[in-house]
């Protein structure tokens, strides 16, 4: 029986596929063999030796200590892209919020209680409208840092909305750049972005490159009176910097997704409470992904992505099948074969991936591996986690 213990409220869609034959599934699990997580912190957490993996149902992984875990061999998954329209979605609400004041308006509307005369009121709204105008965004620019998933959507959904839109991604994928419009301009460094762009939304990851990204120096060369959009992170934006832009009047809007403390009460800054993927269609297909993504890993040992491993499937053919994780240096391999040459344990198919500084094997061989096999293959110099998984047809 597999033990996987769960943090945050995952989709049930997601959770009943686990079969209740042979997974236990819940809160605080002793001994789990993995995690199925949204945003639950676990730098602070002592991992369990019983872990092998840990499943994000979603795409930022900054809650995770992802070094510590390729260290021990734990499998750290997401799920690119299932909750990219979600978070699009809100990148366009976010704007038109900060283009006209939909929410100012609504409050005044709301506010008029002592009203009882329909026709009254009426006219005190024609004459009191003024306060709420705003402008369009059609035709203004949309920058977009980071065309991965969801930025690549926002900047197709931009260019729909009428706008001119620019990117800045000096890592984009081949995946992404398949899927992104010929019409969005390539700019080739976030502060030329910056100037050109009466919006700019963010959608990068949180790491040591990014945090306090958009700086002091940043603000300077934003377009005067331009919105900022962050719904990646908290930290990609320094917060100090941000107040003054906004007291200087420099950044017109700061919609967000990560309130701050300082921000309270200020009305160019439109926040919301981490809802970007806060969508059922988002969070099914978030738990689908992450629970399908874990099963084949515990079952099979195929890896899917993965954010610290490399990419690694092979189909079931009968065997019994070995995987180890090792430090990616010489001769591992060699050593682990030999064990299973010198006990005439045949292979019957391999597949030998690596990914930095870690490599991922999966070995199926015609019969079962004995304990001593199996104390020689962990012991080998650089294999860093071993396991065993029974024949499957
Ligand atoms: N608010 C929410 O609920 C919510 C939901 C989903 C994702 N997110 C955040 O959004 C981030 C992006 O999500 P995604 O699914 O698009 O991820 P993704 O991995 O598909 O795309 C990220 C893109 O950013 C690019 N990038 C990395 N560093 C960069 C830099 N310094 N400058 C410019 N581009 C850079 C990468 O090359 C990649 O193309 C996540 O890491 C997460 O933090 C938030
Ligand atoms: O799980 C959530 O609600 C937020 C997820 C989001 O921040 C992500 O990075 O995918």
């Amino acid at each position: 029986m597999y033990k996987v213990r769960t943090y945050n409220k995952i989709s049930e869609k997601g959770l009943g596929l686990f079969d209740s034959e042979r997974y236990n599934i819940g809160e605080g699990l002793e001994s789990p063999d993995a995690f199925i997580l949204r945003s639950q912190k676990l730098h602070d957490e002592a991992f369990p030796d019983s872990l092998l993996a840990i499943a994000r149902a979603g795409a930022g992984v900054n809650n995770i200590p992802i070094p510590d875990c390729t260290e021990k061999g734990v499998v750290v998954f997401n799920t690119p892209g299932a909750n990219a329209n979600a978070v699009k979605e809100l990148v366009v609400a976010g704007m038109l919020l900060a283009s006209r004041d939909v929410y100012g308006g609504m409050n005044f509307v709301q506010s008029l209680t002592d009203m009882d005369d329909a026709g009254e009121m009426a006219k005190r709204l024609e004459a009191e409208k003024k306060r709420f105008a705003g402008g369009e965004i059609a035709g203004k620019t949309l920058g977009i840092v980071g065309l991965g998933a969801i930025g690549s959507m926002v900047a197709n959904m931009g260019l729909e909305l009428g706008m001119s839109v620019a990117g800045f991604d000096p890592a984009l994928s081949v995946e992404a750049a398949w899927r992104l419009s010929s019409r969005v301009q390539k700019v080739d460094n976030l502060h030329a972005l910056l100037k050109i762009c009466d919006f700019v939304s963010l959608h990068i990851p949180a790491n040591e490159h990014t945090r306090g990204l958009v700086d002091d120096e940043a603000f300077a060369a934003m377009k005067p009176g331009g919105c900022l959009i962050n719904f990646a992170r908290e930290e990609i934006v320094d917060p100090e910097a941000l107040v003054k832009a906004l007291d200087e009047g420099r950044l017109h809007r700061y919609v967000a997704d990560f309130p701050r403390p300082e921000l309270l009460g200020r009305p160019e800054a439109i926040l919301m409470p981490h809802i970007g993927a806060s969508t059922a269609e988002a969070e099914q297909n978030c738990a689908v992904m992450a629970t399908r993504q874990l099963m084949d890993y515990l079952e099979n040992g195929n890896i899917t992505n993965s954010v610290n491993f490399p990419q690694t499937r092979m189909g079931r053919n009968g065997g019994w099948r070995i995987t180890f994780a090792n430090r990616n240096v010489p001769k591992v391999l060699g050593s682990v074969l030999s064990v299973l040459a010198d006990r005439d344990i045949n292979v019957i198919d391999m597949v030998n991936k690596s990914r930095g500084e870690i490599a991922y094997n999966i070995i199926d061989v015609e019969s079962e591996p004995g304990p001593g096999a199996l104390e020689a293959i962990a012991a080998a110099e650089g294999v860093i986690r071993l396991r065993v998984l029974p024949p499957k047809a």
